[in-house]
């Protein structure tokens, strides 16, 4: 967006490479004028026409790519390309700027010119001797508006056309040395173009206003000319200025303050504190600004002439100089010594006064082509607006306007100035950066207080290892699981940590390969510590694994969680179990007395009874309430399993073994309640490795050697009478009275008639929604049909009775018509044997999980008898042994399973 209208284009003088910008705005910083530069993008932009062309930019430029103009994103535009092309085509004469001087062998430069082809060459000092007699003219005859500003500085000009326009009327009527010298050579070569060969970059803009010389030939361009002409400048011979007269003081109008010592030399009865010498950054900071102002206020003395310009070691040092190498003495020494020397004889000092008298006579050397080149300025934000760019620069508080001038501006307010214009942005502020970096330092906080807190308030334990798999981090979870404190566990080895041995957390920081729930032994405060682990590996910026981190589960807590969604919960509480007898309530007050200690409870009593009802309202009412309770029917696995199911088993214990082994019901229950059902159906010989298990409260896996504690509560049921299988020699004896702590029989359901109309009524409301029945009325009948019936299955017989009911009764009362054939039968004195059947009541499903373990278990046992039965080819003996029951137990279990051998 321009701000600026400017009343006709500029030639172009530095060009731009915006590929090799690297957006460091030091462009910026050095320009006095600033606006001519857009920082507010990715790269910088730059606007010809609100350059004053001093040249400080490309200088930057180049020093930010290390010296190397090439890289430079900034650079010089002249007219060497013309130049060249037009030498030998056309007459061209040379112009040669006092300050080459301090760049070449001056001599021996003009015979370079001319063996490049310039038909002959002036030396610009006559043009600053025209120039100086001009301007005591002009002062003399009240043609220049005093002070008069001189002009050999086109930057200074410009400035003043852009930025100082009431100055422009003070600017001399007379035109620059080069421009006087041009008039001059003019009239003696009115056809030949005119090149001025020149140290400074913004002449070319002043040529193309007065249109008397064809090229602006840097002495940086001449150079490399030569270079690649191969011409050797130290080598020629001397030449000489083709200039009629020679110049004299003049010669150093190139150093800052020649004009003053020359004006001063012609002109002595002038005071010397009447003429101002100025240059460099200041001129634009502060000079041309007071000057204007003390010039409106009629201040007193104001100087006669003002000596300007733009560059801090004047022409000599001009942006387009090869002297680089000199130092300011050397340069200083060089011009001045010339131009002692210029006024050193008399004669030739009249030749000059004689010559200037001449030409200022004959041609005209006024000077009128400047131009009002600024109808409106930048545009200035008002309080508001100023207040909301910089609260978008950050600066909220007094110590947020630094004027540091990092931006490039001189102060904060002009860097806002500059936003508001769209010529730089909020953050290129070096403050804006500083607070940004401080809101990401302190969002990068936040995220890691919030993740140390994820890391701390975990319930797994994590552990981070290095890349030599040493600890480096672990959070309290881990600390709490292992036992150690930070000091002891940082540094060490996991293999140590491990028990010696690591083989996947070693091979995941080989290769990266993660892991998961791997039982794992650690070496703990309190002895070893029993957990699954699972790792991934970390990576570095370079993918590569950098170390790993393994999150810790101690087994307890996976085993609790496996419980949890595995059913191994005890659903029933005291409270479940519905029943008035007298006997019956005196089991639960024992069950629930046994309840409160750890002691190991046989529950004794006829299949269906409720045994398993017991049991977990026992646990439900033990402070083991919250911990697994786990059942396993003793009769329904095969004798080579036992083992395996209450102990587990470790990785290879067996062909078929699981990968990474298996946790054994003892491991599961642990903190919890194991339920040996049918613990009168155990192999002899697992009954030893049990009684074992109870003693140490510590198991050892099928196949391992890690001994494992467990802390389980033993409560042991079974429908047959343990003493007498003692008796038999089919149960140990020390198991028995182990397990016999407290006894609590149950009693069977005939021995309780008075609790049968209070079941089935139980069984009645709590079954119908499922079977979407409404059961308002109950025929008397019906009880009394099933108060006569004996119930050798007891509660499960009723339960499923009920079921049976349930399915068959469409309408909202029960009736004996719903009931049984062996029921009522029974009634009326035709008494069924009752069977177990597994199919009994289908299409009937069972109603509970416990009940579908239940008849899956029995279902299993039943085939595994057919099996056994099979393979011993119906020997009844034979296959006793091989079950490991007796013959009298496998004739009962043929019977109720309706085997027929
Ligand atoms: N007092 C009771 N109140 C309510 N329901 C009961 C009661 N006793 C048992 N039941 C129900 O009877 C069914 C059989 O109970 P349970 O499985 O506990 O008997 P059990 O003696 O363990 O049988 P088995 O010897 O065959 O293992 C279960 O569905 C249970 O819900």
């Amino acid at each position: 967006m321009k701000r600026w209208i400017v009343m006709d284009n500029m030639v172009d003088i530095i060009g731009i490479r915006e590929e090799y910008c690297t957006n460091c705005h030091q462009c910026i910083a050095v320009c006095p004028v600033k606006i001519c530069s857009d920082g507010s993008g990715d790269v910088v932009k730059f606007d010809n026409n609100l350059c004053i062309g001093c040249g400080r930019c490309i200088e930057a430029c180049v020093k930010s790519h290390g010296g190397i103009a090439e890289k430079s994103a900034r650079f010089i535009i002249d007219d060497t390309p013309q130049f060249v092309q037009d030498l030998g085509e056309k007459d061209i004469y040379a112009l040669v700027a006092p300050s080459a001087q301090s760049n070449f062998n001056l001599n021996k430069l003009i015979s370079a010119l001319k063996l490049l082809g310039v038909k002959g060459v002036y030396d610009v000092s006559l043009g600053a001797e025209i120039s100086i007699a001009a301007y005591h003219e002009a002062i003399k005859s009240g043609q220049a508006k005093i002070p008069l500003i001189a002009q050999p500085c086109p930057a200074v000009v410009k400035y003043i056309e852009l930025h100082n326009q009431s100055l422009i009327e003070h600017l001399a009527p007379v035109g620059s040395p080069l421009y006087c010298l041009a008039v001059y050579v003019q009239s003696l070569h009115p056809d030949a173009k005119l090149a001025f060969i020149s140290p400074c970059i913004a002449k070319r803009r002043e040529m193309r206003e007065n249109q008397m010389l064809s090229y602006n030939v840097t002495f940086q361009s001449l150079h490399d000319l030569l270079q690649a002409r191969e011409i050797d400048v130290d080598s020629l011979a001397e030449g000489s200025f083709d200039n009629p007269v020679t110049a004299g003081m003049a010669t150093n109008f190139s150093t800052p303050g020649g004009l003053k010592e020359s004006y001063l030399f012609h002109y002595p009865e002038t005071p010397a504190s009447s003429i101002t010498k100025i240059e460099g950054p200041i001129v634009f900071e502060q000079y041309l600004g007071d000057l204007e102002k003390a010039i409106q206020q009629g201040k007193p003395n104001l100087p006669l002439i003002v000596d300007v310009l733009s560059c801090e070691k004047g022409c000599n040092m001009g942006i387009g100089c090869v002297n680089q190498q000199y130092s300011i003495d050397e340069i200083e020494y060089s011009v001045a010594s010339r131009s002692e020397s210029g006024v050193s004889d008399p004669q030739a000092n009249q030749e000059l006064d004689d010559f200037l008298t001449d030409v200022l006579s004959k041609h005209d050397f006024g000077y009128y082509l400047y131009k009002d080149r600024s109808l409106s300025h930048l545009k200035y934000p008002n309080e508001e607006e100023l207040k909301k760019i910089y609260v978008d620069m950050h600066k909220l508080e007094e110590k947020d306007f630094r004027n540091c001038a990092a931006c490039g501006y001189n102060s904060c307010y002009y860097m806002a100035v500059a936003v508001f214009n769209g010529l730089n942005k909020a953050q290129n502020c070096h403050l804006y950066k500083e607070k940004e970096l401080r809101l990401e330092q302190e969002a990068i906080w936040m995220l890691h207080n919030e993740l140390a807190n994820v890391f701390d308030t975990m319930s797994d334990g994590v552990i981070v290892l290095d890349q030599e798999g040493r600890i480096s981090q672990l959070n309290p979870a881990a600390k709490q699981i292992i036992g150690f404190s930070d000091e002891k566990l940082i540094g060490e080895h996991i293999v140590d940590l491990f028990c010696g041995t690591a083989p996947k957390t070693l091979h995941l920081l080989e290769t990266g390969q993660s892991y998961d729930d791997t039982e794992i032994i650690l070496n703990g405060l309190r002895g070893q510590v029993h957990v699954t682990a699972s790792a991934k590996p970390n990576y570095n910026e370079q993918h590569q694994v950098n170390g790993a981190t393994i999150i810790l589960r101690p087994i307890a807590q996976v085993q609790e969680l496996v419980n949890k969604f595995s059913g191994a919960q005890a659903s029933f509480s005291f409270d479940s179990i519905i029943g008035q007898d007298k006997n019956l309530q005196r089991s639960i007050k024992l069950a629930m007395m046994a309840s409160h200690n750890m002691s190991n409870v046989l529950l004794q009593a006829e299949s269906g009874t409720g045994k398993e009802v017991f049991a977990q309202a026992i646990h439900n009412s033990s402070p083991r309430q919250n911990g697994p309770f786990v059942a396993i029917n003793c009769a329904a696995l095969p004798r080579e399993l036992v083992g395996s199911e209450l102990f587990g088993y470790v990785e290879g214990a067996f062909t078929g073994a699981r990968r990474g082994g298996r946790p054994g019901k003892f491991e599961l229950a642990n903190k919890g309640t194991l339920l040996l059902d049918e613990i009168g159906d155990m192999p002899l010989e697992q009954q030893a490795i049990l009684l074992r298990a109870i003693q140490e409260k510590a198991i050892t896996r099928i196949g391992g050697d890690t001994v494992i504690d467990v802390d389980v509560r033993i409560i042991a049921a079974t429908n047959q009478d343990l003493l007498e299988l003692v008796e038999q020699g089919r149960f140990r004896a020390d198991l028995y009275y182990r397990l016999n702590v407290v006894q609590i029989n149950i009693p069977p359901l005939r021995e309780r008639t008075g609790d049968i109309g209070l079941l089935f009524d139980y069984f009645i409301k709590t079954m119908s929604p499922k079977f979407n029945r409404k059961i308002k009325d109950i025929q008397p009948a019906v009880i009394k049909c099933l108060e006569a019936y004996d119930w050798p299955g007891n509660i499960r017989e009723l339960q499923n009775v009920v079921e049976r009911i349930l399915l068959v009764c469409e309408g909202n009362q029960v009736t004996i018509e719903h009931l049984p054939r062996e029921i009522v039968n029974a009634a009326i004195g035709h008494r069924d044997t009752w069977q177990f059947n597994p199919g009994f009541g289908s299409p009937s499903q069972p109603l509970t999980d416990r009940n579908s373990r239940k008849l899956a278990a029995l279902e299993q046992e039943r085939e595994m008898i057919i099996r056994a039965l099979d393979a011993n080819a119906g020997n009844v003996t034979k296959t006793a042994a091989a079950l490991g029951i007796s013959r009298n137990t496998l004739y009962r279990k043929m019977k109720n399973y309706t085997i027929k051998n």
